[in-house]
Parts: C-alpha cells; structure tokens; sequence
C-alpha cells in the first residue's frame, strides 16, 4: 500500500455535499455531487474520550457521562459514542495489530490521533453492524476535521484494507498461532494485554479454553446490579420499581435497563450500585460464627464504601458497631456518604489507629491490580503495568497483617481483592499466614452456599465468565490466640 495515494473522500461514500452535524451511523447521506467532511457529534465525542484517556490518562467511565452532557448527546447518538469508545478501548489491541498489518508503519509510529480514529475505524468495521461504506466515509471525515487532510488520505487507505475481512477472518493473519503460541494467540484474539493472559490462565489452572471465556466475558459491558440495603430497602422494592431478581445475593437485583439514579430507593440513598460478588464476601464475613463476644467491626480499606454500605446496614440490624476507615480523605468522605451509622475515620491500615486486637470482624478489601474488574474500566488493561504488582503485594501483606493483628483472638478476617492474580491473592495470604503463624484459614466456599464454580481451594474466587461478577477473590482466616 503506498501512503496517502488514495483520494481522501471515504471508499463508498456516497458524494453529496451536506452541512451542518450529521449523527447516528453515517448512514442516510445525501447522493449527489462531491462533498465536504461531516461532523458526526457521536463520533466527535467517542475521539475526544480516547484522546483524554491518551493524553490525560483520563478515566474514560469517569469523563464520558459528563462529555455526553456536555455535547448534548443522548438516546441512540450517547449510545453509539459509548460504544464505539468502549469498544474501541477494549478492542485497541487486536485493532493495533490489524491496522499494523495495513499499514507500512507499525502503530507506534502513527500520529496518536490518526491511530485513535483509526481504531475507531476498525471497531466500527469489525465489531458493529455499520455498513462498511459508513464506517470508512465517517472516519475518514473525522481524520480530516480532527487530524487532517492529508492524513484522512491515509486513513481512507487503512480503512480500505481492514474492510477487506471481517474480524474472524483477520485472525489468523494478525494473531500468533495457537499451537506454537496460546497466550500471544489470545492475546492478540481476544485484546488484552499478554501478561494478564498469562495470569488469567494460571488462577484458572492452567486451562486455556477457560481463559478464552473469561476473555472474551472482559470485553461484555457489564450488567447493572443493585444492593438493597437491609433494614432500608428491599430486593422486592427494586424489582417492583423495574429491576429483576438475581442469581446469587439475597440483597441484590439486576437492573435490565435504565437509569439506577431513577429508582427510588437509589435516590433515596437506601440502595445503591454493587457488584454482587462484593456483596457476598462482605456478607461472607458476617456469616462466619465467633465465639463470644460480636460487637466491633472493622472495614479497614473502605473507600469508597461499596462493602462498608452493606456491613453498616447489617451492622445496624444485629446491633453492632462498624469502623469504617480509608488512608485516603476523600476517599473516607464518599464512605461517610455511603454509611448512616458507621463512625468513619481516615487512617492508615498498616499503622492503625485503634488498638491491637479490638475488632471481632475485619474486612480488608486491599488495594490491587484491579484485574478482576476490567469488564468495568475498557482502558485499564492498558494501563496496568505488570511491575506494579510486587508493589501491591508488598502492601497487601502488610495490610492484611495488620488486620491480624486488629482481630481478636478467634475473631474473623476476610482478605478480599478485585484481582484473581495469584501474587495477590492466595500468595498472600499463604505467605502472611506463615510468617505470623497468626490466624487458621478457612473454608470460605462455607460461607457462600448460593454460588457453586468458587474453585477447589480454601479460598473462594469468583469470575465474570461463570458468576457474571468481577473476579473478586475472597479468603477467610480465624485468628489464632497468641
Ligand atoms: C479496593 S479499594 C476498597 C474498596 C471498598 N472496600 C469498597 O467496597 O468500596 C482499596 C482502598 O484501600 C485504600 N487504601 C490504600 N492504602 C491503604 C492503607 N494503607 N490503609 C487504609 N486504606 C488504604 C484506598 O484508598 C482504597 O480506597
């Protein structure tokens, strides 16, 4: 492919002049004579988030509803700017190796705003129902207004050729062979990055057609799930006002569609978004028996207050009092939003405030990778970096140390991560188990009688694939007497 010999009006569009914003696919255009580049708002908007996520190391879940506002777009033009800023987030690296290989240059050596419309390009194409023609004219508009004219020639060339397969069809061509290379294969098949492959596939013991199908669950846009605060809502409550009854928690209910902020009990603050995994290791540590006393709580890592909402909710039906404490200020100020009766405290958990063996329940939902929750965050994969994790580990050992040491003899901790890493999870909690002698593990699969699929360990692990939840991995541990 020579570069920029192409015209620069998109392949197949149809040639009418037209003014003013166009919205929706690009579909419906005038025919007629030549015309110039129309602005798409929808598209505007899914450009602008991926170059903030570039640019700003923006969180693209945090700035798009405040972008679709402030474009004044909604219904079905909101709705395709997500998608396809969404879709292209997730998608970006097996994108990259296809527009890699329609290209003569690598992507690392396109203008970071060609290659962001250009991935857009290629969801459109490859992952949408947008007729071919629509995807290539809108996109090759779009580089013209946003990047220019001579590189929409570019685009126009790229685009071409990636309409040329579909998405099955491009695999074997882009993506290493799954014989001689499984984890590259996946990678590159099911666009994540090949270290978390690599870890995906060892939590789940080595399986790779399991991996596949966590995989490829990463890329689904999550569902909507409600917690029912006990004692202030109820899930009959949500499922009257339009949610439907869940799987696994007896708190939760799914929200098919809509707006949770419509919901009464939501507005009112006696329910709330939670994944239904996080309720149930919150509600697994409630559940575990203790001898003598029951009274002090203690949520150590609480920000911003998913797990700290529920326990203050059941804390206040069994009368019992929560601690709720976060290192960060703003961070204990949104778990003050999310409690009524909990006294909230900024500190650091591995230097507390309180005193040693004070609490008969710990929580500490550890600050991690966050690799079980990728399904939520479409840039994250990419952002994570496998160098971070001795430094979570580092931190999670201390943590849940620390939480040892603030049980009560034969009082209960529960180490919980967003993260089915194995360093994070079960490493840890081997390790700190040893080193202190401190605490017996226990059978936390006990204590989560509705779900079945937790693995085969003490542990409990719960994954997007079999639970449709975040990979939230929790372990249950009995402090020892000294
Ligand atoms: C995974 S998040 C907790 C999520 C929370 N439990 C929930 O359900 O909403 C981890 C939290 O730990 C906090 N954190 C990090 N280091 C900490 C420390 N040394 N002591 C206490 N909290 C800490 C972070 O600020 C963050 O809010």
């Amino acid at each position: 492919m020579t570069r920029g010999s192409r015209a620069g009006r998109g392949a197949g569009a149809p040639s009418g002049r037209q003014s003013g914003p166009s919205r929706g696919s690009g579909q419906g255009r005038q025919s007629g004579g030549r015309r110039g580049p129309v602005r798409d708002e929808a598209r505007n908007a899914a450009f602008d988030l991926l170059r903030a996520v570039d640019e700003r190391d923006a969180y693209a879940n945090l700035l798009l509803p405040t972008l679709l506002r402030e474009r004044g777009l909604s219904g079905r033009d909101a709705a395709l700017a997500t998608e396809l800023a969404y879709g292209s987030l997730r998608g970006l690296g097996t994108y990259d190796a296809i527009i890699g290989a329609c290209s003569d240059r690598p992507p690392d050596e396109i203008d970071p705003p060609l290659l962001d419309a250009l991935r857009l390009g290629a969801h459109q194409l490859l992952r949408t129902r947008i007729p071919p023609h629509a995807a290539v004219s809108a996109t090759v508009d779009l580089v013209r207004l946003r990047v220019g004219a001579g590189a929409s020639r570019f685009a126009n060339a790229v685009l071409r050729k990636i309409a040329s397969r579909d998405h099955d069809q491009w695999m074997p061509i882009v993506a290493p062979d799954a014989e001689e290379d499984p984890l590259g294969h996946l990678a590159v098949v099911h666009s994540h990055p090949r270290w978390i492959v690599s870890a995906f596939r060892d939590a789940l013991g080595g399986d790779l057609r399991e991996t596949a199908e966590l995989l490829a669950a990463d890329n689904e846009r999550p569902g909507v799930t409600l917690v029912a605060w006990p004692g202030r809502s109820s899930v009959g409550e949500l499922v009257d006002a339009g949610a439907v009854s869940s799987r696994f928690s007896p708190y939760a209910a799914y929200l098919p569609e809509g707006d949770p902020g419509s919901i009464q009990a939501v507005a009112d603050g006696r329910a709330a978004v939670q994944d239904e995994a996080s309720q149930l290791v919150a509600l697994a540590l409630t559940r575990v028996p203790v001898n003598g006393s029951d009274r002090a709580w203690l949520d150590m890592c609480a920000g911003p207050g998913g797990k700290a909402g529920l326990l203050d909710a059941l804390a206040v039906q069994e009368g019992r009092n929560l601690l709720a404490a976060d290192l960060r200020f703003h961070r204990s100020r949104l778990v003050w939003r999310a409690t009524r009766r909990a006294a909230v405290i900024t500190a650091d958990g591995t230097a507390p405030a309180w005193r040693t063996g004070a609490f008969d329940r710990v929580l500490v939902d550890a600050p991690c990778t966050g690799l079980g929750a990728l399904r939520r965050r479409p840039e994250s994969r990419w952002r994570r970096d496998p160098a971070s994790v001795p430094e979570f580990t580092a931190l999670q050992r201390r943590l849940l140390t620390s939480a040892l040491d603030s049980a009560r003899p034969g009082g209960v901790v529960a180490y919980v991560t967003c993260s089915p890493h194995l360093a994070e999870t079960a490493a840890v909690v081997d390790d700190v188990v040893r080193r202190t002698g401190a605490a017996e593990v226990l059978p936390a699969r006990r204590y989560l009688d509705e779900a079945g699929g937790l693995g085969d360990g003490p542990h409990a692990q719960f994954w997007p694939h079999r639970h449709g939840t975040d990979a939230m991995f929790l372990s249950l541990l009995r402090k020892l007497p000294d």
